[in-house]
């Protein structure tokens, strides 16, 4: 099937001279979630912007539905919802106009009662009248949501969604992201936290330094990032890894003083129990034993690393 969205060696130089993106290649699947997951600063904004059209690339291309974000403006940027970081609307105005507003602002006719079922999906029916200033944070969120949704988009994009809502709202926000999915939408959106990407994705890009280093179906990178290493402190030094060791492939670090061994939390045999079993078998003994998950930020630098070498 045609991706839905394909991007072309993206780039953006800012007027400062900073390079926020540096040659993107991506396609986005039809009907997919698909997170993009990087550190503050990586571009992610930036890209949205990009393939939204708020933001002038400085190289590249980008086609959405098959039309040129460029070229054909209109039609693809109708055929995106876009819900920003940042409140981006008229304070006085109440809930119900500015969500009709916006329906009208890509030229749909009016539609009252899809107005109606956009608000009530987002438990917001009950403040339709409402001026959005005097609703809650979480209530002026949900506003921007159903404003990105009043012209049946096919495709939404949500940056961060979840940074600094509450349990409540997060819970309702996937929710919904769900339905619209099931409902043939095609959703991207941006993320810090990969828990959030785990949950939710069908795949994962990370974006590090305007460049994408990786793309992957989530269940192959949580795989990957499950690994977690468990280190043994020898009682007395070893010289080498006796060759009885080999099935565990460890590292013996620290002039001998401590092996590492690295294993998938996920994995229904981790190999530490029997790896305990020989070293206790060769009479190897150890003082201590602990065990490290890498963070995020540990995984984003190995993959870096890992690119560089590569
Ligand atoms: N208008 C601008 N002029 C100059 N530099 C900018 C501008 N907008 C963003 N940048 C820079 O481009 C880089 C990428 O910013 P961007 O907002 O895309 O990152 P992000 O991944 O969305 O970060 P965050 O997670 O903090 O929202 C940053 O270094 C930022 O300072």
């Amino acid at each position: 099937m045609q991706p839905i969205i394909s991007i072309k060696g993206l780039q953006k130089t800012y007027a400062s001279g900073h390079r926020a993106l540096k040659g993107v290649d991506l396609d986005i699947r039809r009907g997919e979630i698909f997170a993009l997951l990087g550190p503050n600063g990586a571009g992610k904004t930036t890209m949205i912007g990009a393939i939204c059209g708020l933001v002038n690339a400085t190289g590249g291309s980008v086609t959405v539905d098959g039309y040129d974000n460029v070229r054909d403006y209109r039609e693809a940027r109708a055929r995106i919802g876009l819900v920003p970081q940042e409140l981006n609307t008229d304070q006085f105005e109440s809930v119900r106009a500015t969500v009709a507003f916006s329906r009208g602002l890509f030229g749909r006719p009016r539609n009252p009662a899809l107005v109606e079922q956009v608000l009530r999906d987002l438990s917001l029916w009950d403040k339709r009248d409402n001026e959005i200033r005097e609703l809650s944070g979480g209530m002026k969120r949900r506003v921007m949501i159903a404003k990105a949704l009043a012209h049946e988009p096919d495709i939404l994009f949500l940056d961060e969604p979840t940074a600094g809502v509450d349990v409540e709202l997060r819970r309702d926000m996937w929710a919904m992201v769900r339905k619209l999915r099931d409902r043939g939408v095609t959703i991207i959106l941006t993320t810090h936290y990969i828990e959030e990407a785990e949950e939710m994705a069908d795949r994962v890009g990370v974006i590090i330094g305007g460049e994408l280093i990786l793309v992957e179906e989530t269940s192959v990178l949580m795989k990957k990032l499950g690994r977690k290493e468990l280190i043994v402190q020898l009682a007395e030094p070893l010289p080498a890894i006796p060759p009885e060791l080999a099935d565990w492939h460890l590292e013996l670090t620290a002039e001998g003083r401590e092996l590492r061994y690295v294993f998938d939390r996920h994995a229904e045999r981790t190999g530490v129990p029997s790896l305990l079993g020989r070293l206790r078998d060769l009479g190897i003994n150890f003082s201590d034993l602990s065990t490290h998950q890498s963070s995020l930020e540990e995984i984003f630098v190995d993959l870096v690393h890992g690119r560089r070498a590569a």
